[in-house]
């Protein structure tokens, strides 16, 4: 069968194990990695990781061209770099390939843009690409038609360093129709890579629904279900909750 080709925009904490993932799994090639920090680097993203061999080539962002895209070509683009990295690979949705973008905090601008893409090549956006956030984000949907009257809160944990409020308990908080302002509760902690629990309060019980991403390995591995998802499909905007809600109807058993 013919090798899914992927590149990837941003090689930080999370893009090195979105490549890492995609390395290790045989149904796709990591075609080249691009990245925007100057600092010495190895050529290749395998080498970098740590493996003996040279896939995926580091690209530095400043060596990205017009044509990049058709000197380059891959069939998937995965973007975990910045709100504003989409700007740099607009030619890529002209050259018809498909975007997959994790990244979380997106502006108004951006966000538009992005979705502008979608009318030319295939475009999938999650703030939270796993299995197991999109399972409780559906779930928390239906909770919430079901117990219309629940206290509802969300809580969102992450390591230290996180500056911004969660684009997942955002995305949450406007599934549930919740002032984000209001029903986020963040925590910032040491070195959590994300936890998200949305609480459905009731006067004689209490349903917890939780996450926990326990590595960073849980977004490469959603990356790589978006990805077989996505491959093939027409141009359009595609998300993981739809995809997840299929499932859902398909496999809900029946009493
Ligand atoms: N959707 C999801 O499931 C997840 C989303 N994220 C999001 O992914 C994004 C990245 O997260 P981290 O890896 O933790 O951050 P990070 O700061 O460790 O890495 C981001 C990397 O992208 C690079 N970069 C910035 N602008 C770029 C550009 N224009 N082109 C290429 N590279 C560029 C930076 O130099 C940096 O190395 C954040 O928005 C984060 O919230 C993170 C984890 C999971
Ligand atoms: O910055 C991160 O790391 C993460 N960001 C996400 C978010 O803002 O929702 C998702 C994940 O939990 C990790």
């Amino acid at each position: 069968m013919k090798k899914i080709k992927v590149g990837i925009w941003g090689f930080g904490k999370t893009g090195k194990l979105i490549a890492d993932e995609f390395l290790k799994d045989s149904r796709f090639v990591l075609s080249w990695v691009v990245r925007k920090n100057k600092i010495k680097h190895s050529k290749f993203a395998s080498s970098d990781l740590g493996y003996e061999t040279n896939i995926g080539k580091i690209i530095p962002i400043s060596d990205v061209s017009d044509n990049f895209f058709l000197k380059n070509p891959v069939d998937i683009l995965v973007d975990f770099s910045h709100n504003y990295g989409v700007h740099s690979y607009k030619n890529a949705a002209k050259s018809g390939i498909a975007i997959i973008s994790g990244v979380s905090n997106y502006q108004p601008e951006e966000l538009s843009l992005l979705k502008s893409l979608s009318e030319i090549t295939p475009v999938l956006y999650s703030p939270n690409i796993t299995l197991g956030v999109t399972f409780l984000m559906v779930a928390s949907h239906v909770l919430k038609k079901i117990i219309p009257n629940a206290d509802i809160e969300i809580i969102e944990e992450h390591f230290k360093g996180k500056t911004e409020v969660s684009g997942t308990a955002k995305k949450i908080a406007q599934t549930l129709e919740l002032d984000e302002s209001k029903h986020i509760n963040s925590i910032r902690v040491g070195g959590i890579v994300g936890r998200h629990e949305v609480i459905f309060g009731m006067p004689n019980q209490t349903i917890r629904l939780s996450h926990s991403s326990i590595s960073r390995a849980a977004f490469g591995q959603g990356a790589i279900f978006a990805a077989k998802h996505l491959i093939g499909k027409m141009p359009g905007l595609y998300s993981m909750e739809s995809i997840i809600a299929d499932m859902v109807r398909k496999h809900c058993p029946t009493y």
